[in-house]
């Protein structure tokens, strides 16, 4: 029987086994400040050393403020955590990008686009998007706390094997529909603890057809079904976005990675555990409406009823994110105004998400009353922003542009949102008091999201691209 690609990068990387405990070696370890404090103080404690210290990459990203470069600038705290993280890589050799530095950024648009994830490699960090990492055909998955402090020692992981789920996406996309709606449909449709103890692989038409960094958007939220990890198989789209690349291979090196990358990919006669299928015209401009990811709508649909969904735990939980919400069953989106409007986060923060909002950003003005800030999620990407002046673009409709972080994807900086406030945000998580203690998140594409900071409430995009 052929093996999945999940089944080939578990081969390779395979040290020991015993009964159902396996070890794993990693390849890339990347850090952050917020979980990675615990770990090097584990390792000062037990007096030992960082053991690949070149595999391990560190930014600053989470704690920081969008707004300035001084280290203070979201208080006390923070700045500890972003004072010990640099104590940490002078103190063990990692090499670290601070606020400031042309290659920080959020840790998950960084990796990438410095050309340090490759297919088949083994990808960890304190963080559950690594996910996001997965578009190159990498395993890439998010680690607990011990866990880090573990491959530091060790460049190893215990794991348990995963089942495998392939979700199939074929046909083409129909106009106004991006990446993200694709993903946010798959959740919608599997629920956001319907992937849990599964590895998916995306595969189909829809899928080959996109782009890494829309690759990258649907690999970041599989962690909002539920599952370990989501792979893409490798080929020549991604071979090319990796080719010259700072860190990937050069000269022969790179050839004779082309040559095993090559072999990356689901066998034809592979089992999967679970396959879904998807068809890419049936999707359109989505919109959560809850407090999940998977509590989903298309912009034209109406706020569903309660009593709609036949599971009662759902029905119980419909009934709580709407409550939260402060939404009605039967309620059209384009009724629901917006106080704020986030384009940013590891989902999309990159260029070509950039590009798309700004696209809708070019035919208007920012409604009165709604806040709108723009946050590339690496200074290579503010650079680029700027070269192609999206920067003025939107800040002559009205956005605020920012220097790069996680920003308002979660409440861990200087943007927090206030109880009520409501806001379309490009990131992957509408969970309660995301976005601050008792504000509400509405998951949206980038062009969704400029184009309801301009209409002041949600707008289906179709309508601007007419
Ligand atoms: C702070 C960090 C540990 C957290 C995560 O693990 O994902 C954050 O990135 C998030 O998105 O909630
Ligand atoms: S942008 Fe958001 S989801 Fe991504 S790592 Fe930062 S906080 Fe987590």
């Amino acid at each position: 029987m052929g093996k999945t690609l999940y089944e080939k990068i578990w081969d390779m990387h395979l040290v020991a086994q015993a009964g159902t405990d396996n070890l794993i070696y990693i390849d890339r370890h990347l850090i952050h400040e917020v979980t990675s404090p615990q770990a090097f103080s584990g390792l000062e404690e037990k007096g030992r050393t960082l053991r690949c210290p070149k595999r391990t990459f560190a930014t600053m990203d989470h704690s920081i403020s969008t707004r300035s470069l001084a280290l203070d600038a979201c208080g006390p705290a923070n700045q500890l955590q972003l004072r010990t993280l640099q104590d940490n890589c002078q103190k063990y050799g990692v090499e670290l990008f601070p606020v400031g530095h042309q290659k920080q950024g959020i840790v998950h648009v960084i990796g990438p686009e410095l050309g340090l994830i490759l297919p088949g490699m083994t990808v960890v960090c304190g963080d559950s998007h690594t996910a996001t990492h997965g578009a190159f055909g990498a395993l890439a998955f998010g680690i607990g706390t011990s866990e880090v402090e573990h491959v530091f020692a060790t460049q190893t992981l215990k794991q348990g094997k995963a089942k495998t789920m392939r979700v199939q996406v074929d046909g083409k996309l129909s106009i106004g529909a991006t990446a993200k709606d694709i993903i946010l449909a798959i959740i919608g449709k599997i629920g956001h603890a319907g992937a849990t103890g599964y590895v998916l692989e995306y595969s189909g038409s829809a899928i080959e057809a996109l782009s890494m960094e829309e690759r990258m958007t649907i690999c970041n939220m599989s962690i909002e079904a539920g599952a370990k990890a989501g792979l893409i198989a490798p080929d020549q789209i991604t071979f090319d976005y990796l080719e010259g690349r700072e860190r990937a291979p050069k000269g022969q090196d790179w050839h004779d990675a082309l040559a095993c990358w090559k072999t990356l990919k689901s066998d034809s006669d592979a089992q999967f555990d679970r396959v879904v299928r998807l068809k890419a015209e049936d999707i359109k401009p989505q919109v959560t409406w809850g407090t999940n990811p998977g509590q989903v709508i298309a912009v034209d649909e109406a706020i569903p009823a309660p009593e709609s969904f036949t599971d009662p735990v759902s029905r119980e939980s419909a009934v709580k994110a709407l409550q939260y919400m402060g939404l009605t069953p039967g309620q059209k989106l384009s009724e629901v105004p917006v106080s704020h409007v986030f384009i940013g986060s590891c989902t999309n923060s990159r260029i070509e998400d950039l590009r798309a909002a700004a696209k809708v950003a070019a035919r208007g003005k920012v409604a009165s009353g709604v806040n709108a800030i723009v946050v590339p999620g690496s200074a290579a990407v503010k650079q680029q922003a700027e070269a192609e002046e999206l920067d003025k673009i939107f800040t002559e409709a009205g956005f605020e542009w920012r220097l790069p972080g996680c920003s308002m994807c979660l409440g861990m900086n200087d943007d927090i949102l206030k109880a009520g406030d409501r806001c379309a945000s490009t990131s992957n998580r509408n969970f309660e008091g995301r976005q601050g203690r008792g504000a509400r998140t509405h998951l949206v594409s980038p062009a969704m999201a400029a184009a309801a900071a301009l209409a002041g409430h949600f707008v289906d995009v179709r309508e601007f691209e007419q």
